[in-house]
């Protein structure tokens, strides 16, 4: 048996389809006249979270038993209003190995036809030409998803399109942390096609556009966390993986200079960075996520109908209705000051990951049991220490062992953080320093404008889900479940193992 919902489409075999082989065999199993013919096509999974769209074709003599069944099916599937019916595609040719339009073509475009799924595809001419149609143009009422065909980078330009559309469309003011954001009604569906497809294969298992397409076709609803994030009253960016400080961002802004390399860069900035070793000071602040449950040392994973996510986003919109009825003036209110924590010191890296952070390259992931959809985000922070205990951390992301068992390095699951460097901080807060440690303050200011005396730099840089930030001081703050991608997180392998 299938499931309605997996099912694709039912094609009905025309006459003179029917000398087919696979007619032919039909045929002769029955060993009677079968005068009519139908196929469904429907969803059949296969290894490594993959699904493929396999058929199988009905044969009998009674053309009107046929028929019924035939429209039968379509009227099931028509009852299904999760399903998309008209879609706005962008694909971007120049992501990955620049074969983004050759797989759309050849294995994406058969398949909505298929499903019956009319689109509307627009080849990107320029970076951010998606993100800035989508603002403006885009007639968003027509459709029912948009589809980004390509890598990590294009996800993030749909998305800063279709949530700076929905605010702006509803009066919100995108450059005001406090405000808390709509979300977006329309789905987003992800083809892989680029150099990193992160986003895609932690909220599908795989990076497979086949695989991809179908969740698009049946209908599949994922939420996603988004962090918003502000340098003051100046909107930044949007980012639903990892915002990195220290390591990460170091690794990126080394990459970005050797872009020719291809994706091997990723890996020798990696050594070159984790050789250097450079650690940077500043205050991070956060806000506990207190009443939402689950902990980022759990053993369990988000996985396809998480409880946890479904949980804590209920309870978080209960909370916010709440004190909509009470008259507060928005959720920001609700978050007292005196639940605010602050730690100053050293570090080597400050991650936040919104999500596992699982790829390829790190199966666990930065934050193995962190979830898509809960409201949260996990603040990691790596305090300075010997490079043989930052290379043990490293390595944890691809062991067995809890990567937050060490003592020099903490986790902790948050709503909300802020971080200041240190050359940032207010006058008060550096005269305290000063008092501290004396000279060295001085030094530090020396070194930061005169780098070349190989001192390690006052600052690092935000990698913000694979974009550097322009400012370091940053105050993030995540809003629970405004996207919705066309996805249903990973499934279980047993699904796998019972369907297959
Ligand atoms: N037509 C275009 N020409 C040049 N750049 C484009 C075009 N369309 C989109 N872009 C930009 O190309 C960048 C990389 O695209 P994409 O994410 O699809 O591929 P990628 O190789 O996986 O890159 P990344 O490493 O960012 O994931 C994006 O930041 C996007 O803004």
């Amino acid at each position: 048996s299938v499931p309605v919902s997996e099912l694709v489409a039912v094609r009905e075999e025309e006459e003179e389809n029917r000398d087919d082989g696979s007619w032919k065999k039909i045929k002769e199993s029955e060993g009677q006249d079968c005068g009519q013919a139908f196929t469904v096509l429907y969803v059949e999974r296969c290894q490594r979270h993959r699904w493929r769209c396999a058929e199988v074709t009905f044969a009998c003599a009674d053309e009107a038993l046929c028929q019924l069944w035939v429209s039968s099916i379509r009227e099931q599937l028509a009852t299904n209003t999760s399903r998309p019916e008209h879609l706005l595609v962008y694909i971007n040719p120049c992501g990955g190995k620049r074969k983004a339009e050759h797989i759309y073509e050849l294995k994406v475009a058969p398949l909505f036809a298929r499903a019956g799924i009319r689109t509307h595809v627009i080849v990107t001419e320029y970076a951010n030409h998606a993100r800035d149609h989508l603002k403006t143009e885009a007639e968003l009422k027509k459709f029912d998803g948009v589809v980004c065909v390509g890598g990590d980078g294009m996800f993030s330009e749909i998305i800063h399109g279709l949530i700076w559309r929905t605010q702006i469309d509803n009066g919100i003011d995108l450059n005001c942390p406090e405000e808390t954001l709509l979300p977006c009604s329309l789905r987003i569906g992800i083809i892989p096609a680029g150099s990193t497809d992160c986003i895609c294969f932690a909220t599908v298992g795989t990076n497979d556009p086949v695989t991809s397409a179908l969740h698009i076709i049946v209908g599949d609803s994922q939420p996603l966390d988004v962090c918003s994030v502000h340098h003051n009253s100046l909107f930044l960016r949007y980012s639903v993986s990892l915002l990195g400080y220290g390591f990460y961002g170091d690794v990126l802004t080394d990459s970005e200079r050797k872009r020719w390399m291809g994706p091997a860069r990723y890996d020798l900035s990696g050594v070159k960075m984790f050789l250097t070793h450079h650690y940077y000071e500043g205050t991070v602040s956060y806000l506990p996520a207190r009443d939402a449950i689950g902990t980022p040392r759990d053993a369990a994973r988000c996985r396809s109908g998480c409880a946890v996510c479904k949980h804590n986003g209920e309870k978080l919109s209960e909370t916010a209705e709440r004190y909509k009825m009470d008259g507060a003036l928005d959720s920001g209110d609700h978050e007292s000051d005196s639940e605010w924590r602050t730690i100053r010191g050293k570090f080597l890296a400050i991650n936040g990951a919104s999500m596992s952070c699982a790829c390829p390259r790190s199966p666990k992931g930065l934050s193995p049991a962190a979830h898509l959809a809960d409201g949260t985000t996990d603040l990691i922070l790596v305090r300075k220490c010997s490079r043989f205990d930052f290379l043990r951390h490293l390595l944890r992301h691809t062991s067995k062992d809890d990567q937050f068992d060490l003592n020099f390095v903490e986790v902790h699951r948050v709503r909300r953080f802020r971080f200041t460097p240190r050359h940032c901080q207010s006058d008060s807060d550096l005269e305290l320093d000063l008092r501290e440690s004396g000279k060295r303050q001085i030094f530090s200011q020396i070194c930061r404008d005169h780098p070349a005396c190989g001192c390690t730099p006052a600052y690092s840089s935000w990698n913000c889900d694979g974009e550097i930030l322009t400012h370091t001081a940053i105050d993030v703050r995540v809003h629970c479940q405004l996207i919705k991608l066309f996805a249903r997180g990973i499934e279980e392998p047993t699904v796998f193992e019972d369907l297959a």
